[in-house]
């Protein structure tokens, strides 16, 4: 079977290089000439672990190839997955321009019959609508079936959710479609869903919108936590040992960021309303998010004063460890609040600072050593619970540091290590001055 995987980016390069790891051959294409230039070069455009070696290997063994070219990348495939960029309008809707030049581009090349697949996040009808695109484009005796097979991988852990995922969601009305994709995803041993086609497109919205919901409930919580003197990872865990609720994404913070949660959450928001049915859950979660975004530095304030000509170490500028990827990152919000306040920063990370550079140039230092970062510092936020920074033996804030002072806005270290030290210890939900409000209580 011969597979066409549409766009490089995360979504595209991980679906391109995991279904060559099976044994397939794929066409990858994009319309950005550079990005496919790099990748026939054997040099990946994502910063993923372990992807850099696969896509080597499978450059060297002729399962992989990149193309600009549609004619190549569609004429006689068998199989299309989409996986273009699903970008938000200014209104928190989904824009789909990229998505429908890519269907404009598959109607006008296609010989033969073939399975489009849409792993690209699309509103709920979204696939209809291609389907409608591509019958009137096509010729009549083409056979075309139309698919929507959403993505739940995480940048960082991409190609071990490709494998070894929850749940794989196949939504069609065409049964030899269905058929024809369950197979193919059959090796994974992961349990396969076949859904109508609209309940697949929701089953993606409301995955992460449930999962924001998660981390901005837990915020919430943690809020509190610190006003009645509770420990916020004390009760996460209590509360997460219940099944019913489970343990994963209860981790308190400074917020959720990246490519997906903030934007798949306003364009549910916006799809919800269009049928009359404001979802005021979901404002309210995007809501709390907005709000931990500019957490750090009201703590840093709270703690510090006034932060004017105030050496900052920033720790951590991905959205999350492992990615280099900045994109709604809280990082973002961190750094224009404290040019704002005209503070002296320095920011470092072990994978972002090249993209942080692009976005604020001159206006702060960077570096990719913390003990740089940290050296006669007034005070340190950090932002991403990087393994660098959780192993970083705390004894150096002390060394380094002007004032020992670090606002936590992931919960990197444990209050009895950090007891053992003279360090002013902010963190969320958990703040040993929360205890002094006990008596207030
Ligand atoms: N990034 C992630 O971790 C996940 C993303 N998704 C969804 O998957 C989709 C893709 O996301 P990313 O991979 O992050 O996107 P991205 O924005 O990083 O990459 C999209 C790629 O598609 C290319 N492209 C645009 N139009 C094209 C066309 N007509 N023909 C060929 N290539 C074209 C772009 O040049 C770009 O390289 C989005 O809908 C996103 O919501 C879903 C799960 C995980
Ligand atoms: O649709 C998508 O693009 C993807 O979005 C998320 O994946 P991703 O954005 O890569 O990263 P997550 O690990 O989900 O983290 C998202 C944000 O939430 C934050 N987070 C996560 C978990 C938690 O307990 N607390 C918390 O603040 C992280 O710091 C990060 O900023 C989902 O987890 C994937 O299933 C989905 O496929």
């Amino acid at each position: 079977m011969r597979i066409t995987v549409v766009g490089t980016g995360y979504v595209g390069l991980i679906t391109s290089i995991c279904l060559c790891e099976m044994g397939h051959a794929v066409t990858n294409i994009d319309i950005d000439d550079k990005r496919i230039a790099q990748l026939k070069n054997g040099r990946s455009v994502i910063y993923e672990p372990g992807l850099q070696q696969l896509l080597e290997n499978n450059l060297k063994e002729r399962r992989l190839f990149f193309t600009i070219d549609p004619r190549i990348a569609y004429a006689q495939t068998d199989l299309i997955f989409i996986a273009v960029g699903t970008p938000e309008n200014p209104d928190g809707t989904a824009n789909l321009e990229y998505l429908q030049e890519a269907v404009y581009a598959i109607a006008s090349h296609i010989e033969k019959d073939v399975i489009i697949c849409t792993k690209s996040t699309v509103p709920v009808g979204t696939n209809e609508k291609i389907a409608e695109m591509i019958k009137d484009m096509t010729p009549t005796h083409l056979n075309v079936s139309i698919v929507s097979n959403p993505e739940f991988l995480r940048e960082g852990s991409a190609i071990n959710d490709f494998f070894l995922g929850d749940r794989i969601v196949i939504g069609t009305e065409d049964e030899k479609a269905a058929a024809v994709l369950q197979e193919l995803y059959a090796p994974l041993n992961t349990e396969i869903m076949v859904t109508d086609t609209r309940s697949a497109e929701m089953i993606k919205y409301a995955s992460n919108a449930f999962l924001a919901t998660k981390i901005s409930f837990i915020n919430e919580i943690a809020a509190i936590c610190e006003k009645v003197g509770a420990d916020i990872s004390q009760v996460a865990d209590g509360i997460g040992k219940d099944k019913r609720i489970g343990s994963s994404f209860l981790k308190a913070g400074i917020g959720y960021g990246g490519s997906c949660f903030p934007k798949d959450t306003k364009a549910l928001v916006q799809l919800a309303g269009h049928v009359d049915h404001p979802f005021e859950l979901l404002e309210a979660v995007i809501g709390v998010n907005n709000r931990q975004h500019t957490l750090a530095v009201a703590k840093a304030k709270e703690a510090a004063g006034e932060l004017a000509g105030k050496r900052i170490a920033l720790l951590g500028l991905a959205f999350k460890p492992n990615t280099d990827d900045i994109r709604e990152a809280p990082s973002l919000t961190i750094l224009k609040m404290l040019i704002e306040e005209n503070a002296d920063v320095i920011a470092y990370d072990p994978a972002a600072v090249l993209n942080i550079q692009s976005i604020f140039g001159n206006e702060i230092q960077y570096t990719e050593n913390i003990n740089e970062a940290l050296k006669d510092a007034d005070l340190a936020i950090i932002a991403t619970e990087w393994d660098q920074i959780i192993q970083f033996p705390l004894v150096q804030y002390e060394e380094l540091m002007k004032t020992p002072l670090i606002i936590d806005g992931r919960n990197c270290y444990s209050l009895s290590d950090i007891e053992r030290h003279s360090i002013t210890y902010i963190s969320v939900g958990r703040s040993p001055y929360a205890q002094s409000a006990i008596a207030k209580v």
